[in-house]
């Protein structure tokens, strides 16, 4: 099918959409033209001085798009990442890359948008949801100009017709389609229209009309005045001739760069012509391809073709191209927005998140409200007087600390991970700071990880008949909420400073173990050999123990048979080596263990989130 008669077809196709054909009249604003060109770029291994890339030199022009090909290992993926100055950790690069003859370096990223091949959303928001918040992190002005913003962006990529589809997980929750998927990834890149679009394998996964759709919608993006490159693998014939340019490379150095006719016609001069049955990017990425086993001649043959274009006019012409890129000033970057703006943002995702995972709230009340039934009828109605009334309500009150702190620190361990990638996305994109993510995220988590506990204490507490003064019910409930809490905070303090989450699962069991173990309960805190008794202060459940128990017996007038004699409740405390005096430090000392251990966490995310670049 002729290239216009295919584009004419996908026009039609997003004209249903409500989508392409209103491009000229959305609300994306012109942008500033940008040259995007690269001088003698050379990238090497630091450790083994392996070069990935041998002086690649090229420049493409606004309203081009361009493709980027080449077999597996050609080094693509390379030029795309020292294009963007990103993922180069452990190379070193020489060279200069130029937007409008300037040498930006990371600056190219808040000029220009970068669709990667992972596609990765909060899947649980709807696209327009989701573009919704973006837009709040990627434009500033008024919510009308982010509004008005997000439409023109939904309308340019036809994504009208699903903006109200939950955006799904794949694998997991249906959602979009994978074509919305690619459309989205780019309409997030579009929010900030930016001058320049790096796509990589845009294509990948997709049958051969989405391809397609997708291709068009590059080249229409392109044809609006932007600046478009983006890595292909093998595109039918008809993505191939949808190309503005095309440029081949083969063992980290350049074998063509020009028009996809002009490829055509070089290759042939080099001796391989390409059949009219044949699709022309198929045939030069297979002579480019490096094959196991018959590696000498296809070095041999790529070193010829490479030296042949350096010597060709298209070669002399690119050299030409590079050289006569004129200084101008480069585009004006994308201002991060400021930390309220991202801190609300993300503080809606997360909150939104958790609320669109009702089953997740769900779990956790349910699995709550039954141990606290089953706390309730193992320690029903205790009498205190009985022989082992006591012992049995502080066992009643230990048990009640494990389980505010293992569901709890294990949930958390699990959730966080998941988090991760888009968050080293969406930071090394510029979007916001790791502390807006963190504080957002942590705060999400606080109702989801206290209202669960606090069903479980009430049944409980009621069933087995704690004292039932009402200053002691609410500091019971405070008391934990504070364990439950110190727990969370010191699952995402484990979740971020461990290298992977089997590292931190496989940490957590063995120290919960330990801080159990001197909470109080199985071993007299006050007769603990010295070398182990200094874990007891980094216990939250010797604390949250020791406060349940103190608030449990403090009320002597209300407990029957203690004839508001306090010697009994001091007999109980010293029994355990607790001091009546302890209640309100042991809350300041969980209070303040929440406080550092979300600092340790911070800290691990942030250094993380750092390396991850
Ligand atoms: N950080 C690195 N350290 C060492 N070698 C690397 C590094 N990054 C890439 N390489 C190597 O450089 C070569 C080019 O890799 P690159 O990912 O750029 O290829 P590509 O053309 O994108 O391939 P594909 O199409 O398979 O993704 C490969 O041999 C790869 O193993």
């Amino acid at each position: 099918m002729a290239s216009e008669e295919c584009q004419s077809l996908l026009l039609s196709e997003y004209t249903e959409y409500g989508g392409l054909s209103s491009v000229a009249e959305s609300a994306l604003e012109q942008v500033e033209p940008s040259v995007l060109s690269w001088e003698e770029l050379r990238v090497k291994v630091k450790k083994s001085g392996r070069e990935l890339l041998q002086g690649v030199s090229g420049v493409t022009q606004p309203g081009q798009l361009m493709a980027l090909m080449g077999a597996s290992g050609a080094g693509k993926t390379t030029l795309l990442n020292t294009l963007l100055s990103r993922n180069l950790k452990g190379l070193e690069v020489t060279g200069r890359v130029l937007v409008n003859g300037n040498q930006i370096g990371r600056g190219i990223t808040a000029v220009s948008g970068y669709a990667q091949q992972e596609e990765l959303f909060v899947g649980t928001l709807t696209v327009r949801e989701y573009l919704n918040i973006q837009a709040r992190l990627r434009v500033n002005g008024s919510k009308e100009k982010r509004t008005k913003r997000v439409m023109a962006v939904l309308k340019q990529l036809g994504l009208l017709k699903c903006q109200h589809t939950r955006i799904g997980v794949i694998g997991v929750k249906k959602g979009i389609s994978g074509g919305e998927a690619r459309r989205l990834t780019f309409a997030c890149e579009m929010l900030s229209n930016p001058a320049i679009l790096f796509c990589d394998e845009p294509t990948t996964g997709l049958d051969s009309f989405m391809a397609e759709s997708v291709v068009a919608v590059l080249s229409r993006l392109a044809h609006s005045g932007r600046t478009v490159i983006c890595t292909i693998h093998q595109p039918a014939s008809q993505l191939y001739e949808m190309f503005d340019s095309v440029m081949f490379l083969a063992c980290g150095r350049t074998a063509f760069l020009g028009t996809p006719a002009e490829a055509i016609r070089f290759f042939e001069r080099a001796g391989y012509p390409c059949p009219h049955s044949y699709n022309p990017a198929d045939l030069i990425i297979h002579t480019l391809a490096i094959v196991p086993g018959n590696e000498i001649e296809c070095n041999h043959r790529v070193e010829e073709i490479t030296q042949l274009f350096d010597s060709s006019e298209f070669g002399e012409k690119l050299q030409r191209d590079v050289a006569a890129v004129e200084l101008r000033a480069a585009p004006a970057g994308r201002q991060r927005a400021d930390r309220f703006a991202q801190f609300s943002a993300l503080t809606e995702r997360a909150f939104l998140d958790n609320w669109r995972n009702p089953s997740l709230a769900r779990a956790k009340i349910i699995q709550k409200s039954v141990m606290g039934l089953f706390v309730g009828l193992l320690y029903l109605r205790t009498e205190i007087g009985a022989p082992a009334g006591i012992d049995n309500i502080n066992g009643a009150l230990f048990y009640l600390v494990c389980e505010l702190t293992y569901s709890t620190l294990f949930g958390i361990l699990t959730f966080l991970p998941g988090d991760y990638p888009l968050v080293v996305r969406e930071y090394h994109d510029g979007l916001y700071s790791v502390s807006s993510y963190f504080v957002s995220r942590s705060l999400s988590y606080v109702p989801l990880f206290t209202i669960d506990g606090l069903v479980m204490m009430i049944v409980a507490y009621f069933m087995i008949g704690l004292n039932v003064t009402l200053q002691q019910f609410f500091t019971c409930l405070l008391i934990s909420v504070l364990i439950e809490q110190s727990a969370s905070a010191f699952g995402v303090m484990l979740s971020t400073v461990s290298p992977s989450y089997p590292v931190a699962v496989s940490l957590a069991g063995p120290l919960l173990t330990l801080l159990s173990l001197t909470g109080g309960l199985y071993a007299n805190v006050g007769q603990m050999p010295a070398y182990i008794s200094w874990i007891q202060y980094l216990s939250w459940f010797r604390y949250g123990f020791e406060a349940l128990t103190i608030n449990q017996w403090s009320e002597v007038s209300a407990i029957p048979g203690w004839s508001n004699d306090t010697s009994k409740r001091d007999a109980t405390l010293e029994k355990l080596s607790f001091s009546a005096s302890m209640l309100w430090p042991d809350v300041s000392i969980m209070a303040a263990f929440i406080l550092v251990f979300y600092i340790i966490g911070y800290i691990g995310l942030m250094i993380r989130v750092h390396r991850a670049r």
